[in-house]
């Protein structure tokens, strides 16, 4: 589909073959980004992993995000707090059993994405009281909802985001002086390690930025796709117990998943990638924008179009799935399909140069966090059958240790 929005002239792509030829054939030259507006904030622009073209500065991010911060050694070393903060997310949950309260779902695993990421980053939680969540997910939100035009609020977040981030930044940088410094091998140090050894490829003013993009980048994404997959589970009974079966069969009942456990559970596997079929948390994926005129297919794509992905209609497409609107982990069991990024038809993380980068540690999140709500807790819809699109509210029923 082609169609202009506002100046932009924007092709909309939903067929996986034409998708292949974007992201891989054409995938060099149909590289760059278009920038909402409201990414220009605090000249964000120049230093935006997700919104710069593909420069030397993009390439050197890409290579640091791979090697250093998404590495399975960094994220290692990250594990024991993430074991910690799950634990609190399910003593939260505790506190609503007992009084036979509703849980807002979206909220509650809201805040264990930011802490799980800010101990990723800097091994310390941004949320430290339930009171302060809103102000963290309304700055965190308002950077999502605003990206094409600017709010004089949006700049006073990330302002007030930029503020806490340099704070953190000069706290470490002290505490690096002193003689018995011992590094906990976080994302921070990864990165203070980088700056000193190579003040112009990574500076406080990058470390800032990069920060403020993980966590736009990563919270919502996480969360949203966990309370969808929680939202379904609940609709479809079917499918719960199968999943409870598989977690008590191999975890044991009453016990949270841990990392480690994620390659044993092919069923809790296949509910992610059920869910992020049907609600991909970036359902046009991010634009894309041509470098110079491409030819797709007999078409021509003029230099500076804007490009969509439109994952979710593929998500839906009868020609690719069977029953496309029914939820489905079946469908995944024994299959080659994957998401990351070779197998066009199912791309939720993208795919090409611009794959997300966050990947690896996303998948860490997304099972621990959803397995362990399932295996602690039964759920129950507050309102009976409420509508799968709205947020969730579900009275969590704690199921006892054997
Ligand atoms: C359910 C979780 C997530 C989903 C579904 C998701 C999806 C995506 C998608 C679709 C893109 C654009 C890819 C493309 O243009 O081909 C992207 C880019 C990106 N993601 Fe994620 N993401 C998730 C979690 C995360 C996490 C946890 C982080 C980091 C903490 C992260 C960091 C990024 C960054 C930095 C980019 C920009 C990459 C670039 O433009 O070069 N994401 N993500």
């Amino acid at each position: 589909m082609h169609m202009k929005l506002g100046q932009i002239t924007t092709i909309i792509i939903s067929s996986a073959e034409v998708a292949q030829e974007v992201l891989q054939t054409h995938d060099l030259l149909l590289s760059n980004r278009t920038v909402p507006q409201a990414v220009t904030v605090f000249n964000h622009d120049h230093f935006s992993l997700p919104f710069m073209p593909v420069c030397d500065l993009w390439r050197d991010l890409r290579k640091i995000c791979k090697n250093h911060l998404f590495s399975s050694k960094t994220l290692d070393a990250s594990h024991a707090l993430r074991c910690k903060k799950l634990q609190e997310l399910l003593c939260d949950i505790d506190r609503s059993n007992l009084i036979g309260e509703a849980v807002d779902v979206g909220k509650a695993v809201f805040k264990t994405s930011l802490n799980f990421l800010s101990n990723a980053f800097f091994s310390m939680d941004f949320v430290n009281s339930a009171g302060e969540t809103d102000e963290y997910k309304g700055i965190i939100e308002n950077l999502m909802v605003d990206p094409q035009g600017i709010r004089g609020v949006s700049a006073a977040y990330v302002e007030k985001l930029f503020h806490i981030l340099d704070s953190y930044i000069s706290k470490r940088l002290k505490l690096r002086e002193g003689k018995d410094y011992v590094t906990n091998n976080d994302m921070l140090d990864n990165l203070l390690n980088i700056s000193q050894e190579n003040g112009q490829k990574m500076d406080n003013t990058k470390i800032k930025h990069l920060f403020l993009d993980l966590f736009v980048a990563g919270t919502d994404t996480t969360s949203y796709t966990i309370e969808k997959a929680m939202a379904e589970l609940i609709h479809n009974p079917n499918a719960m117990s199968k999943l409870k079966e598989e977690l008590q069969q191999i975890i044991g009942i009453g016990n949270p998943i841990d990392e480690s456990d994620i390659t044993r559970l092919p069923y809790l596997q296949a509910v992610v990638k059920e869910t992020l079929r049907l609600h991909p948390s970036a359902p046009l994926l991010l634009p894309r924008k041509a470098k110079i005129d491409v030819k797709i297919k007999g078409y021509i794509i003029p230099q500076g179009a804007q490009i969509l992905i439109n994952e979710w209609a593929m998500g839906r497409n009868p020609n690719i799935w069977d029953n496309p609107t029914l939820f489905s982990p079946e469908r995944f069991l024994g299959s080659e399909i994957n998401f990351k990024g070779q197998h066009y038809q199912f791309i939720p993380f993208g795919s090409g140069r611009r794959i997300c980068p966050g990947m690896p540690l996303a998948i860490r999140m997304l099972h621990t966090m959803l397995g362990s709500l399932i295996n602690s807790f039964d759920w129950k819809l507050e309102n009976g059958d409420r509508d799968i699109d709205q947020p969730l509210r579900a009275i969590p029923i704690r199921v006892n240790k054997v």
